[in-house]
């Protein structure tokens, strides 16, 4: 009764109503290119309780459009055009939530302008992208101005904690499966867009891929096997509706994911409901299995332990999290071939909506409200960058932005797919 009250306290804090905080200090303001469906929920609502972050201006294509934008979210300046919000010497902070096949071209703008860049996911289109963006000389320079690819849920502490209960190396098997239901976004959605650098692995995939590779912090080796079901006819047989992929790693490891945007059936009577949009594996979930350890000997029998965990809805931490710890322990006899004598399973179960204890390891003052979105902890560790402060230590650096780049083409690659197109702005 307690948990649900948190729950739908934490949920209403979260999504509707967070606290308004008066502002102070420098403020740093923010400019909005396109009034785009993710802003709200990714910057506008986090400004809110932000003492340090103002939402100052918008641009839309359609200048009615922005205004309609800035009315309704108290944003008080409308640029009429893209390059105009980028030149306002007003401006301190651009936010691109472009589709992705323009995130290249106007960060480029952004930052030769001296602007901070907060980056939608996917960074760019494809990986020669990337690296022309992140390795930029803009970005070199002293006080160069600050990048970030906006991997939201890395800056979670829920991912933070997560991270801390292996050791990369022992990483056998990873599962990740992303799925949503059909319906959700249209057939012409921009998700689906060759042109715009669309395609469901550029989508909900970037994120498997980008958790996979912090899970084993390493590349993959190889794409093992990647396949994709594609998109219905009429609309652009280019991109993958759904997407599949093995990898292997260094440690002899794999990684398996399955991202889905318009995931279907899965009910009982397949023959009645396997085109009904599917409401299973919504909640985004990462499972992890590690090798098994010979903890020691007792009695003549030797002690082996398996471990696996699982993050439940680590893309969406701070509506519920939850990580599962299943660690099964076997006595078995080296004297009868390994025999298994005994066999125990013990689960823990693990929550993080907050830095633990407010601090890391006491030292560091590390901030957090239990009602902060990942996006939340995303836009403090990125003003903290922006003002020279210490944060977190939740990042996610320029080299990292172009590897996960990297292995996205080279999934396409695999499933035949041609990668995304290169921005003309890049000649
Ligand atoms: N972090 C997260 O959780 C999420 C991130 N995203 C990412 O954010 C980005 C935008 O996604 P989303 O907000 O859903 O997208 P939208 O469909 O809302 O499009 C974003 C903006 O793109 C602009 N735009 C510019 N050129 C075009 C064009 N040729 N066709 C269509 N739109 C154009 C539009 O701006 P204008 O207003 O000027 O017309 C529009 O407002 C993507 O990169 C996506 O991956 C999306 C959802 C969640
Ligand atoms: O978090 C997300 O969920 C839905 C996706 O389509 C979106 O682009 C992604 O960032």
């Amino acid at each position: 009764m307690f948990a649900a009250i948190r729950f739908l306290r934490r949920l209403y804090t979260c999504l509707f109503n967070p606290p308004v905080a008066p502002k102070s200090g420098h403020v740093l303001r923010f400019g909005i290119l396109g009034a785009a469906n993710i802003a709200p929920q990714a910057l506008i609502l986090c400004a809110k309780s932000h003492p340090q972050v103002l939402i100052a201006a918008v641009a839309a294509r359609d200048v009615k459009k922005a205004e309609a934008f800035a009315k309704k979210h108290e944003i008080p300046i409308v640029h009429k055009t893209y390059d105009d919000l980028i030149a306002d010497p007003t401006i301190d902070c651009i936010y691109n939530p472009l589709p992705n096949g323009l995130h290249y071209e106007w960060t480029i703008k952004a930052l030769l302008a001296g602007k901070h860049v907060l980056l939608e996911k996917p960074s760019v289109s494809n990986a020669t992208e990337a690296a022309s963006l992140f390795r930029h000389p803009v970005l070199g320079k002293p006080n160069a101005p600050v990048l970030l690819e906006a991997f939201h849920y890395r800056f979670h502490p829920a991912w933070r904690l997560f991270l801390t209960l292996f050791d990369p190396k022992d990483v056998q098997e990873v599962r990740i499966a992303n799925r949503l239901a059909a319906g959700v976004f249209p057939l012409d959605d921009i998700r689906w867009n060759y042109s715009l650098s669309g395609g469901t692995l550029m989508d909900f995939g970037t994120y498997a891929v980008s958790a996979m590779r912090g899970v084993f912090a390493s590349e993959p080796i190889a794409v093992r096997e990647a396949g994709y079901r594609p998109m219905p006819d009429g609309f652009d047989k280019k991109c993958d509706q759904a997407a599949y992929a093995t990898y292997e790693f260094d440690n002899g490891g794999i990684a398996k994911i399955e991202v889905d945007l318009q995931a279907r059936g899965g009910y009982w009577f397949p023959w009645l409901t396997s085109k009904w949009p599917s409401l299973s594996g919504m909640l985004p979930t990462l499972w992890v299995e590690l090798r098994e350890k010979k903890e020691g000997v007792e009695g003549g029998l030797e002690k082996w332990t398996k471990k696996k965990l699982i993050s439940h809805a680590y893309l969406a931490p701070a509506i519920y999290n939850r990580i599962d710890i299943i660690t099964t322990t076997e006595l078995r006899d080296p004297k009868a071939d390994g025999k298994v004598v005994s066999k125990e399973e013990k689960k823990e179960y693990l929550k993080a909506y907050k830095w633990p204890g407010g601090a890391e390891g006491g030292k560091k003052k590390l901030v957090g409200e239990e009602w902060w979105s990942t996006y939340r902890y995303q836009l403090e560790a990125f003003v903290d960058k922006v003002k020279g402060r210490e944060g977190s230590g939740a990042w996610v650096d320029g080299e990292d932005s172009v590897r996960q780049m990297e292995v996205i083409d080279k999934t396409y690659e695999k499933m035949g797919l041609p990668l995304r197109p290169t921005s003309a702005s890049l000649a």
